[in-house]
């Protein structure tokens, strides 16, 4: 992206006899004049035109005497030098005039010595701003930890400062790259300053179309620089943003579609007039912005923080890296370590006022150290990068001699346990560090924490959802634990057919109890007729006695057996056939009986049915007549009559089909007993 700067609003005021009637203060800059009343006398540096104001940013002698003090100004140097005429009893407050001018007083020169208050860039007086964790796909984002006041400064926008053509090259290079953020802010002439690389906190602060914030533009000790300023009151642990009037470039004719969520966003980041249906709509989309295509996964970690002190006499700073080869100018920063800097923020910055590398033994140390889950991911993700651009390999085994598996190992088990956006691309890095060192089997054998090996966590590590985790973990064991990967593959496959097979197992085990239930109202059936339960009915010997229901219910279909303890591989015991009754009027006829009981049988197992039970009473009943006992063919006969009739009787009722139900053994054999009555004596 191209941030251009918003003019800053109103630099000319009016003098003795203005519409305001006072000297004006930063609360009047929005009802200033278009025209100025001010005779430059010498050059201005700056001239930007805007539809309500002129913005000119002055040198102090050209400022006209009469319209900011009543005082005489005293020029102190020369012409580049800022002075202003405060007093040292007020100080250079809200009402110094290079502060109304967006120019930093000069500390040499300025009559208010160390009460000026006008020196916030030189002396970093930032607001207490911290990271906030991307909620969205807007990625990052900046918030203040302390309740802000309108005007407030709160953070100079840093980063290289680069020309039109370096900014062009690294415009193609980040895309090809690709980067899904830009942190290109335009300052003026073409100059650029680019917080890709280098940048502090700033540079996570966020678009919105109402944004809490703006930028200006202001002169510290002649230089440009941008700070971030409170456009309203801002309440502590808000989101800070501002408003990016995004340039496109000719080149890019698709649009970045605005997430600020504000009921007046225009749609898209940048836009003048408001195209939120567009923007809904997914029109003008761009898939390859930041916004539509954001992949926490795939986005790199962000570049080593870096804020470096204020070299007086080398703008340039001595951090003559690979940026200032390419065209880059280091933008200045100011002063000391910074307020609120971390331990870990203070190392690396050590580190990149060294190149950018691990130079010593006490690095490595220092960098194991700091692979804990309490630093935050952002820390974490820039220890990673500076671990990635170790220069030697026997720096990269003293890593591993000092323990760093053990601390990724911690890390990324942190990492599983909370899958969060944030940490999924912190667990892939963890994965490439891994396999970045130059391990042995040994090495990775003897690692563990606590909790379990490293090796074992690395090998389920293969198996994690997040695929690209898994790929990488999956490398890396290949590459040195090949036989115990095979191993445990091997061991997951005999696992998962055991599961299959006992799934099965279980299916059958089902399917037989299944059986049982249907068994099971057969025997109330019988109970009603007085008998007592097949299973329970024991006689004096503790034996199931003979009349039981059993001896007439037709044999249920063949069952595996009950004690396997390894699932048979015979097939399942084949279903029973649908309980759909035969037609209309056989549903209308057993109505009242419920599909388990009634199933569809063949004739012969009907007629075996109504045989066997006919037997049973007929036999049962002779026994007390010696005479008829005697009478085998008698007895047959008598049993064939009884069949015949029964069968005339149910294929009368039941049409002509040959239906098993509930009440057969109960009819039959009410029928048979019945009819044996006559012999019992
Ligand atoms: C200066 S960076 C801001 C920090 C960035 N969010 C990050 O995570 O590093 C600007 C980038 O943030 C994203 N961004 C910022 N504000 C946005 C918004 N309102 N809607 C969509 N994307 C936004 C865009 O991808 C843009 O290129």
């Amino acid at each position: 992206m191209t941030t251009e700067t918003k003019p800053p609003p109103g630099r000319v005021f009016a003098g003795p006899g203005n519409d305001l009637g006072h000297a004006p203060t930063l609360a009047d800059r929005s009802s200033c004049d278009p025209v100025s009343t001010t005779k430059a006398t010498t050059t201005t540096t700056t001239t930007t035109r805007t539809s309500s104001c002129t913005t000119i940013s002055y040198r102090l002698d050209i400022i006209p005497k009469n319209v900011y003090t009543s005082r005489p100004r005293r020029r102190v140097r020369a012409d580049d030098v800022m002075v202003c005429d405060c007093s040292l009893s007020e100080g250079c407050s809200e009402n110094c005039i290079n502060r109304m001018m967006f120019v930093e007083c000069d500390p040499k020169y300025c009559p208010c010595g160390d009460e000026c208050q006008n020196c916030r860039f030189q002396n970093r007086q930032y607001a207490e701003v911290s990271l906030m964790e991307p909620k969205d796909l807007k990625g990052f984002g900046l918030m203040t930890r302390q309740a802000l006041k309108k005007g407030q400064f709160v953070i100079e926008y840093v980063g290289e400062v680069v020309n039109e053509e370096e900014h062009n090259r690294r415009k193609v290079e980040y895309r090809k790259e690709g980067k899904r953020h830009f942190y290109f802010m335009s300052i003026a002439n073409g100059e650029v300053i680019d917080a890709t690389r280098r940048g502090n906190l700033s540079r996570f602060l966020n678009h919105s179309c109402n944004p809490n914030c703006e930028t200006q533009k202001w002169q510290v000790g002649g230089e440009l620089c941008i700070g971030i300023f409170a456009l309203r009151d801002v309440d502590a642990n808000t989101e800070l943003t501002f408003d990016y009037h995004f340039e496109r470039d000719a080149q890019q004719t698709q649009r970045l579609r605005c997430l600020c969520g504000e009921p007046n966003c225009r749609g898209f980041v940048g836009s003048k007039t408001a195209n939120v249906e567009d923007a809904r709509d997914g029109l003008g989309d761009d898939p390859s912005s930041s916004a539509s295509q954001y992949d926490p996964a795939r986005d790199e970690p962000r570049p080593v923080m870096v804020e470096r002190g204020h070299v007086e006499d080398d703008p340039l700073g001595s951090l003559s890296t690979s940026s200032q080869q390419q065209g880059g100018r280091r933008r200045r920063f100011s002063g000391q370590v910074a307020r609120g800097q971390t331990e870990v923020e203070q190392f690396l910055e050590t580190v990149c006022s060294e190149g950018g590398v691990l130079t010593s033994d006490a690095h490595v140390i220092a960098v194991v150290r700091y692979l804990k889950p309490q630093y935050s991911i952002f820390e974490i993700s820039n220890i990673f990068q500076v671990i990635l651009a170790s220069p030697t390999r026997s720096m990269r085994e003293e890593f591993v001699k000092r323990g760093i598996l053990s601390a990724l190992q911690v890390l990324m088990h942190r990492y599983t346990e909370e899958l969060t956006k944030a940490n999924l691309p912190l667990l892939r890095k963890a994965l490439d560090v891994v396999s970045f060192l130059p391990l042995t089997e040994e090495a990775i054998i003897r690692s563990r924490t606590g909790k379990c090996s490293f090796t074992t966590f690395l090998l389920d590590l293969c198996r994690h959802h997040d695929q690209e985790a898994a790929r990488r973990a999956g490398a890396i064991a290949e590459k040195h634990l090949a036989s115990q990967l095979r191993r445990r593959r091997e061991s997951q496959q005999r696992a998962q057919q055991q599961m299959a097979s006992s799934s099965g197992w279980r299916d059958r085990e089902r399917e037989r109890e299944r059986d049982r239930d249907r068994d099971r109202p057969r025997i109330r059936e019988w109970r009603q007729d007085g008998g007592r339960p097949p299973s329970l009915a024991v006689n004096a010997n503790g034996k199931r006695p003979r009349d039981d229901a059993r001896a007439f219910l037709p044999s249920p279909p063949p069952r595996p057996a009950h004690k396997t303890a390894a699932p048979p591989a015979a097939a399942p015991p084949p279903p029973r056939p649908a309980p759909t009754p035969t037609s209309t009027s056989n549903a209308k006829r057993f109505k009242e009986i419920s599909d388990a009981f009634v199933w569809k049988q063949s004739s012969d197992d009907f007629r075996a049915i109504v045989r066997e039970i006919i037997e049973y009473r007929v036999k049962k009943s002779t026994r007390d007549n010696k005479v008829l006992r005697k009478d085998k063919a008698k007895v047959e006969a008598i049993i064939d009559k009884l069949y015949n009739k029964v069968m005339k009787k149910e294929n009368e009722r039941a049409g002509g089909a040959v239906t098993v139900h509930k009440d057969l053994v109960k009819k039959v054999d009410g029928y048979a007993r019945g009819h044996m009555k006559q012999y019992s004596k």
